[in-house]
């Protein structure tokens, strides 16, 4: 059994960033962008109106001066001319704020009778002018790796970037195995359940960026694994769900071998998940997740998920843990670093948690009630309420 921070760094080494595709702004969201991108235009592009009101000389700008309007500068439309003293133009949020006007001055601040303007008592300080630039020059860099969010849309967007080369979306395969599991929607013989893991799996992986092929359940026999594994040799990780254990029916690990992967360690340091194994496939990285629903959940998201994010190019790809306040007392733990499902409750500064009081790694019922993982190290002493302590968010 190998420690968890070891077993992610052996997952880690299995697999490398994919390759780029470019795609069009309006697909670009949650991935991630490969390269820097410079902007091709600055903004803003002129010297622009923040207000609708007059655009005047700096000079004019005092209380009771009478100016001539000459002419009107709208968005998308400006002025031809230049704004002499005692000259106003009519200007409106975001029209190019015309040569000579050093700032405009609100339209409620001022009385209009015909062609001319009477600042009015209470004039504004701010000059309302955006200068050319202020939010961003041509070439300026957006940094990359970044997951590309709307608000990243909207400046790359602004920038005049219409497509982005982005991290094409690793392909998870998910198998899993089992005589006893049907799909969601058939009915089980006496003996069966419903498979539920991979679903769940599929949905984790396309979540954090991938593309998630869920295969056809493989039954307890080398021929059904085989054929199964077969349908996944386009994809970047190939993640097994079950069969990773000791009994006689547990042949995932086997089969793999015997195809010739080279296995990077099997059993670790964890609860729930000691059966975990990994190792690598011809060009594949392989994932053998225990098949208790709960293992499989949580392995993923201690693993599964770093490897994705390793694979978009994503730096510190681990998971990170944060840090809570024990709502409860826990007694101390055994020598495998234990992931409780737990709940948080808004606290002072950190929130609070408590662990559930039922950790069989079967309950999903459990599992989709709880909101995050309690960190107990391996063979960490007991802990009183109070005591803060580390902890994932789900
Ligand atoms: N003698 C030992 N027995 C077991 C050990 C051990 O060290 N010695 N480890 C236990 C631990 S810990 C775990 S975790 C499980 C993991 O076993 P496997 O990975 O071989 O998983 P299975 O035996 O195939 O299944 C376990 C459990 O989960 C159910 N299952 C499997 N796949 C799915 C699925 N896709 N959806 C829903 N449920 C699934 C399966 O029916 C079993 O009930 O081994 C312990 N045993
Ligand atoms: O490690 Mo198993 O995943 O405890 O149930």
């Amino acid at each position: 059994m190998i420690p968890v921070a070891e077993a992610l760094a052996r997952v880690l080494a299995l697999v490398a960033p994919v390759g780029v595709e470019r795609v069009p702004l309006r697909a670009a969201r949650g991935r991630v962008l490969a390269e820097p991108v410079a902007a091709r235009l600055t903004q803003p592009p002129f010297a622009a109106s923040a207000m609708d009101g007059y655009a005047i000389r700096e000079a004019d700008h005092e209380t009771g001066r009478v100016l001539a309007v000459i002419g009107e500068a709208a968005a998308g439309r400006g002025f031809a001319g230049s704004i002499g003293t005692g000259e106003a133009v009519r200007i409106f949020t975001g029209a190019p704020v015309p040569p000579g006007g050093e700032r405009v001055v609100l339209q409620e601040d001022v009385e209009r009778a015909g062609d001319r303007i009477t600042l009015g008592p209470r004039l504004e300080e701010g000059r309302n002018i955006r200068a050319a630039g202020q939010d961003f020059a041509v070439g300026d860099v957006v940094t990359a790796p970044r997951r590309i969010g709307p608000r990243d849309i909207a400046l790359m967007a602004a920038m005049n970037l219409p497509e982005l080369d982005v991290r094409r979306r690793p392909v998870v395969a998910f198998l899993s195995t089992g005589d006893e599991l049907v799909m969601p929607g058939e009915t089980p013989g006496p003996d069966q359940i419903v498979a539920s893991n991979g679903l769940a799996l599929a949905a984790m992986a396309e979540a954090e960026g991938a593309e998630a092929r869920v295969l056809p359940i493989a039954r307890d026999s080398e021929a059904s694994l085989r054929f199964c594994l077969s349908l996944a040799d386009d994809a970047d990780l190939i993640v097994t769900i079950g069969g990773a254990s000791v009994g006689d029916h547990d042949l995932v690990g086997r089969v793999l071998v015997d195809m010739g992967m080279a296995q990077a360690f099997w059993k670790i340091a964890m609860r729930p998940g000691k059966p975990l194994m990994a190792g690598r496939l011809a060009g594949q990285a392989v994932l053998g997740l225990p098949g208790n629903p709960v293992s499989s959940i949580v392995c993923a998201q201690l693993f599964m998920l770093p490897m994705i994010r390793a694979m978009l190019g994503l730096p510190d790809p681990g998971p990170s843990p944060r840090r809570a306040v024990l709502a409860e007392a826990v007694a101390a733990n055994g020598p495998r670093t234990h992931y409780m499902r737990a709940c948080l409750q808004p606290g002072e500064g950190m929130p609070a948690i408590r662990p559930m009081a039922r950790q069989d790694s079967a309950l999903l019922s459990i599992l989709a009630e709880a909101d995050a993982l309690l960190i107990r190290p391996s063979g960490d002493g007991p802990r009183a309420a109070g005591e803060v302590v580390e902890y994932l968010p789900f």
